[in-house]
């Protein structure tokens, strides 16, 4: 059976993970006698310049048709001046939207061989092994009316979020902890906020269809630093949009690097896999990028959209013994340490496949 794969190398560094992602998957089809088609297509910057559009018809075409996509980074700094209607940023919502992708998993880890590579103590990052499942088409995102006033002098956007958006994504959460550790935390701010109550309220009721997962509620300021002090007391992370994008970079931290982070959006229908960080211009084109993020969201595509557990697992622990053994690359080095390139980062997990 031949399997198809959809790639957005983007903008900045991500063509660059995507290609080293490319590298592993050619591995893992030899090992396992898989045969997967990838068509690439533009998006972001690159996709402006080429086609006037940061989300051009075709790669909408493509990324809606059901099969999983890939995506590397979007962001160029040539165009943070645009409005905010035809900026980069918004075609990537537009692509996650259009994709129907409510959940999107952002797992973190602490890694054998990076303990150093933290600002943490390794003795308390050691063993960190969550999942953060950030609601992602709802909230400050896409709350309506949003703007700038015509004097200039005020803006507003709004927080708002439906039973029915809520329910969605906790019921994602629920599941990924029966399936785990059976204990699921939900992040919000109910002493202030409406959405958060709203979200609380939705969530207790919906605990009652999942007796066997433990639910535990903290808020978002005290979870921030929960999440730094103790990371390895956490396993599913449920929260909002706003706040699963800050406390996943966070995560990045606790891990060593955000370049480490994969994760997956799933929605009803079709599944969007990227890291989580950025494009990071200031890296791009110099082969220096860490590919972990790409490596690992490849691993989620096996997991979440072919059914391919072995396959995810083998990318896995390639990674991992790869990390363990020493490889390096520039994000995780000492100033003046020799580096592993993302390239030959790539390469090297292959071997390992
Ligand atoms: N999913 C996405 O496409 C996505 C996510 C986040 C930011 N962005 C965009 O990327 C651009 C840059 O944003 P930013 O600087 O805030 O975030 P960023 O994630 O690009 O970079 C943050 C920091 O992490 C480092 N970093 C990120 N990825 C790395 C990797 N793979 N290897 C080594 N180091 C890595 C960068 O050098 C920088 O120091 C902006 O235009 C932003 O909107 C896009
Ligand atoms: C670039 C931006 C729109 C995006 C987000 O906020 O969702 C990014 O920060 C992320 O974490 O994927
Ligand atoms: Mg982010």
């Amino acid at each position: 059976m031949t399997r198809s794969l959809v790639l957005l190398p983007g903008d900045g560094i991500g063509p660059e993970v995507v290609a080293a992602a490319e590298v592993v998957l050619q591995a893992v089809c030899r090992k396992f006698s898989h045969q997967v088609e990838t068509r690439s297509f533009t998006i972001g910057g690159a996709a402006l310049r080429a086609k006037q559009s940061v989300y051009p018809d075709e790669t909408r075409a493509a990324c809606t048709a059901g099969e999983p996509v890939l995506l590397g980074a979007v962001g160029d700094p040539a165009f943070d001046h645009l409005p905010r209607e035809q900026k980069i940023e918004t075609g990537l919502l537009a692509l996650r939207f259009s994709m129907g992708v409510y959940a999107n998993l952002r797992p973190a880890r602490a890694w054998e061989g990076l303990e150093d590579a933290t600002p943490f103590k390794p003795q308390r990052t050691a063993g960190t092994d969550l999942i953060i499942v950030r609601e992602l088409l709802g909230g400050l995102y896409f709350g309506e009316p949003r703007g700038i006033a015509s004097d200039g002098q005020s803006a507003y956007n709004t927080m708002k979020y439906s039973v029915g958006e809520v329910q969605r994504v906790a019921r994602v959460a629920f599941l990924l902890a029966r399936s785990r550790s059976k204990r699921l935390l939900s992040v919000d701010k109910a002493n202030v906020l409406e959405t958060s109550q709203l979200w609380r309220r939705t969530v207790n009721a919906m605990a009652a269809e999942y007796p066997d997962v433990a639910l535990e509620h903290q808020y978002v300021d005290a979870f921030a630093m929960n999440l730094a002090l103790n990371p390895t007391r956490y396993d599913v992370v449920l929260t909002e949009n706003l706040f699963g994008d800050i406390l996943s970079d966070e995560a990045g931290a606790v891990s060593g690097s955000l370049g480490l982070l994969p994760s997956a959006s799933l929605g009803d229908g079709g599944a969007l896999y990227e890291p989580v960080h950025g494009s990071a211009p200031t890296l791009a084109g110099r082969d220096v990028a860490n590919p972990a993020g790409a490596i690992g969201s490849l691993a989620l595509v096996f997991r979440h959209s072919w059914k391919g557990e072995d396959e995810a697992r083998a990318i896995e622990s390639a990674l991992a013994r790869t990390i363990r053994e020493g490889h390096r690359t520039a994000d995780l080095v000492a100033p003046g340490q020799k580096a592993t390139s993302c390239s030959q980062f790539a390469r090297l997990v292959a071997e390992r496949i």
